[in-house]
């Protein structure tokens, strides 16, 4: 990691995104400057300790981190970013790389264009954990998986490039495309089956005490991501609300139908249902599985 082209970096926000980019970047044997923002004094104060161990300065004012910088990294919740735009905006100076972490691209990506132009490339890390916070960061989460840039057309490649190289110094393969592209699949792959393990939590409220000792592997595995941040997939999925509208009407029209498979009694749509279903599912390449 000695040979990043950034020596100066600043992770505003160190939860699990930005707390593992920290750690990975030292684990790898990054030399430069590593200074982390978190929410306030009392967070300084609070994740001291932890972050001396990987020699990360700490601070709660924005404005100052930015003197000393080549790359800041916003990896804090998406509602937090379109708030911490304007700011950066105001004090950061001409030659520093903005990126993001965040799972929605189209609403943060025009707002950092419009406020930062060319300094600002979107980008986002396909991986992610249901624990939060810095003690839930590995070295490892950027290993092996995929970061999706969403550069302008024509944005400065120099850039581009060394942004990519970045990522690929954590162990990530880095592809690009659309802000807009991104959302439309990310809703399917992400941001749907999100939602409905919340949902389906929630709909289970009222029987859970006669359930609770009843569940096996297949609910907890299921619902792994039920455990997630409410807050931050709350903003999430507000932000892509339009897209996600329309894949839950083409959800309902496909559970309109096993309702009616079933109803039917028609054993062989079914099963050439889940057969379906099981196929799709083997043609995804998905992540590795961290410990
Ligand atoms: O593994 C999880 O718990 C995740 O939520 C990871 C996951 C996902 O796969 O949906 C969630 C959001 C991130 O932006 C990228 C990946």
């Amino acid at each position: 990691m000695s040979d990043t082209p950034f020596q100066r970096i600043i992770i505003v926000g160190l939860g699990l995104m930005g707390g593992s980019v920290a750690k990975a970047l030292r684990s790898r044997g990054f030399a430069g400057s590593l200074v982390g923002v978190v929410a306030d004094a009392a967070a300084v104060q609070r994740m001291e300790p932890a972050a001396k161990q990987w020699r990360i300065s700490l601070t709660h004012q924005l404005k100052s981190a930015l003197r000393d910088a080549d790359l800041v990294l916003l990896a804090t919740p998406p509602q937090i970013i379109l708030q911490q735009l304007p700011e950066l905006a105001r004090h950061i100076s001409a030659e520093v790389l903005v990126s993001d972490v965040a799972s929605i691209k189209a609403p943060i990506a025009q707002l950092g264009h419009q406020l930062l132009g060319d300094r600002f490339i979107a980008g986002h890390p396909v991986v992610g954990g249901e624990k939060a916070g810095f003690a839930a960061a590995r070295e490892s989460l950027y290993q092996g998986t995929r970061v999706i840039l969403t550069p302008l057309p024509g944005q400065a490649p120099n850039a581009v490039d060394a942004l990519s190289g970045f990522w690929q110094g954590l162990g990530a393969t880095v592809s690009q495309m659309t802000p807009e592209a991104h959302d439309q699949a990310l809703a399917a792959t992400s941001h749907l089956p999100h939602l409905l393990a919340f949902a389906y939590m929630a709909g289970l409220d009222d029987q859970a005490p006669a359930l609770r000792d009843l569940a096996g592997g297949g609910l907890r595995d299921f619902t792994r991501i039920a455990a997630s941040d409410p807050d931050l997939w709350a903003a999430i999925l507000w932000e892509n609300r339009a897209i996600i509208g329309q894949h839950l009407q083409a959800l309902q029209k496909t559970l309109g139908n096993v309702e009616q498979i079933l109803a039917g009694g028609d054993r062989s749509a079914l099963r050439a249902l889940l057969e379906r279903g099981r196929d799709c599912r083997q043609q995804f390449q998905f992540p590795p599985v961290h410990p």
